[in-house]
């Protein structure tokens, strides 16, 4: 429980909704049950003075009945209203603070989780948390205060009879659902699971399906998908077959009620001590409190499906950030690059680069070459801080570590070797939210090689590129990369094989207007293509004598 309410924390300044909403499922099922007691009481009385030909003031009790009816419509829709406001207002936090924490990690804290595994815990494990509230908390604090006020209601016309109501509403509240809980623990954990490996192996199935199909795989995959689909239904008919036996349990609770307080008031009311029609109020008040109860059986049972998101979240939440942000960011003076004995691998694998060395100085442009697996892509990520180091990485002789992620992007731009394009056209993908003049827009797709492939496209810089940039080709997609580093104007830029895929005549072309372009911007770029060598003013070889710069 106290990692349930720990996970309501980061929505916490929401507590007005919340409060609200409980406040109101207590007001609704104290005006339900004050309905069905006021009418009982209403009935037997009239009864009573009918036998007795006596007079009876029923204004007063037809006028109760109409406005709790009225308070108990109102109250279930304003209740409704209320608790599900909260649930997506905690929803829409919870999302946000999960985003927050994720984008430290990225790349290297997030490597080890599959795609779809990563999508499905921001998606799906965090909307499941909209049980967390709705139908964990809300009902257990609605039900908790509800059987405290049943008690203390009968209280006033019998202490046994108010033994006897409140001993079975915790038994049908609380010994039934944990009785429930119990059983559907190995269930609910199964589920969850299973919900978790069958979103990710149909993302990946979706994501490789031209692969999936060239090799002739995909009945292997659907059997893969059919196996945890039918394992998750069974689970799930578990479920269904717990909480329909813990609702019947509820109910039968409900009847004993009735049956155990008429045994303890009947004597009662033989004495004189209750009136007759105070008997048939507590009776139909006491069968009314039971709805307080009924949903607790569900919402214990779901604790161990919601536990398990929450567990796959702080997982996630809670793992340390490779490069955390500095407590005292500083200030690059300059663009002069140092690295100095930087080492780095990955994970407890071997050592990717080893002690390297290399000065780049302001508005340099240096070309680093070396074998495929030498660790040239690797250097680029250490540069643009998204990998922890030994040794020591500087600009303008601040320490990397030392440097925050916001500086840093306003200092460094870059081009990967595998660019990612959002789903979106291509005038998206270059300016991301920047704006900048038709002039200056129209010189970056110059320089960048696009400008004559966009003017053949119908709908120009507004065509879309697809999803991950499947509408455009690899050359094209690096090209719409290098276009959004340059409109960055950033003073330092990194490009990782800014060419491949361009054939002859448009590299060339490339080349030369990228050259020119960068004066006075200091370039690292790592390629193996000879053309893109000219546009470096020196040379550094990675690789052979691993870790050396030469
Ligand atoms: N995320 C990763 N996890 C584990 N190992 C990795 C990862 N990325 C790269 N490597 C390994 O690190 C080594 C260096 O990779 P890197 O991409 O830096 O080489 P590269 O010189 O850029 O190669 P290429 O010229 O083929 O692009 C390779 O052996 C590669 O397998």
């Amino acid at each position: 429980m106290k990692e349930l309410l720990r996970m309501l924390k980061p929505a916490r300044h929401h507590w007005r909704w919340m409060a609200g909403d409980i406040g109101l499922g207590v007001a609704v099922i104290a005006a339900n049950a004050a309905l069905m007691a006021i009418s009982g009481w209403f009935i037997a009385s009239m009864a009573v003075a009918g036998v007795a030909q006596a007079s009876f003031n029923y204004f007063f009790a037809s006028a109760s009945i109409r406005a709790l009816a009225i308070l108990r419509a109102l109250g279930r829709y304003g209740e409704r209203l209320v608790s599900h406001e909260a649930a997506f207002h905690i929803l829409a936090e919870l999302r946000v603070w999960l985003f927050r924490r994720l984008i430290p990690l990225a790349p290297a804290g997030l490597e080890s989780y599959a795609g779809g595994d990563l999508a499905g815990r921001l998606r799906a494990d965090v909307d499941s948390l909209e049980n967390l509230y709705l139908r964990i908390i809300a009902p257990l604090a609605t039900g908790g205060f509800t059987v405290l006020l049943a008690g203390l209601f009968v209280l006033v016309w019998s202490g046994s009879a108010a033994l006897v109501l409140v001993g079975l509403l915790l038994l049908a509240g609380l010994l039934l659902p944990l009785l429930a809980r119990h059983l559907a623990a190995q269930p609910g954990k199964r589920s969850a699971e299973l919900a978790g490996a069958l979103r990710t192996t149909v993302t990946e199935g979706l994501q490789g399906a031209e692969e999936l199909l060239l090799l002739g795989a995909t009945d292997k995959q659907a059997q893969a998908v059919e196996a945890l689909s039918s394992g998750l239904v069974q689970q799930q008919v578990r479920l269904g077959q717990i909480s329909s036996l813990t609702l019947a349990g509820v109910t039968t609770c409900g009847a004993l009620a009735m049956a155990g307080l008429a045994l303890v008031c009947i004597p009662l009311v033989q004495s004189g001590q209750l009136a007759g029609p105070n008997l048939v109020m507590l009776l139909l008040f006491s069968a009314a409190s039971f709805e307080a109860v009924g949903p607790l059986a569900h919402s214990l049972q779901l604790i161990p499906a919601t536990s398990e998101a929450i567990r796959r979240i702080r997982e996630l939440a809670d793992a340390p950030i490779p490069l955390p942000e500095p407590l005292q960011p500083q200030l690059p003076e300059s663009c002069r690059i140092v690295l100095d004995q930087v080492s780095c691998s990955y994970g407890e694998g071997q050592a990717v680069l080893k002690q390297f060395s290399l000065v780049i100085n302001p508005g340099e442009q240096v070309a680093v070459v070396g074998p495929s697996g030498s660790g040239k892509s690797t250097l680029i990520e250490l540069l643009l801080r998204f990998r922890p180091y030994q040794g020591s990485i500087s600009i303008g002789g601040c320490e990397l570590r030392d440097i925050s992620p916001d500086q840093l992007s306003r200092l460094v731009a870059a081009v990967p070797q595998q660019p990612h394009l959002f789903n979106s056209t291509i005038r998206e993908n270059i300016l991301l939210g920047r704006e900048i003049i038709d002039e200056q827009l129209s010189a970056v797709l110059a320089d960048s090689g696009l400008k004559q492939w966009i003017a053949g496209l119908p709908q120009g810089l507004d065509t879309p590129v697809g999803e991950t940039g499947s509408a455009v080709s690899g050359g094209e997609a690096r090209r719409i990369a290098l276009a959004r580093a340059l409109v960055s104007n950033a003073p330092i830029l990194l490009l990782d094989e800014p060419t491949e895929g361009l054939d002859g005549a448009i590299e060339q072309s490339v080349v030369q207007h990228l050259k020119d372009r960068l004066q006075g911007t200091t370039v690292l770029v790592v390629t193996h293509r000879p053309a893109c060598l000219q546009m470096a003013e020196r040379i550094v070889k990675i690789g052979a004598t691993k870790g050396a710069a030469t």
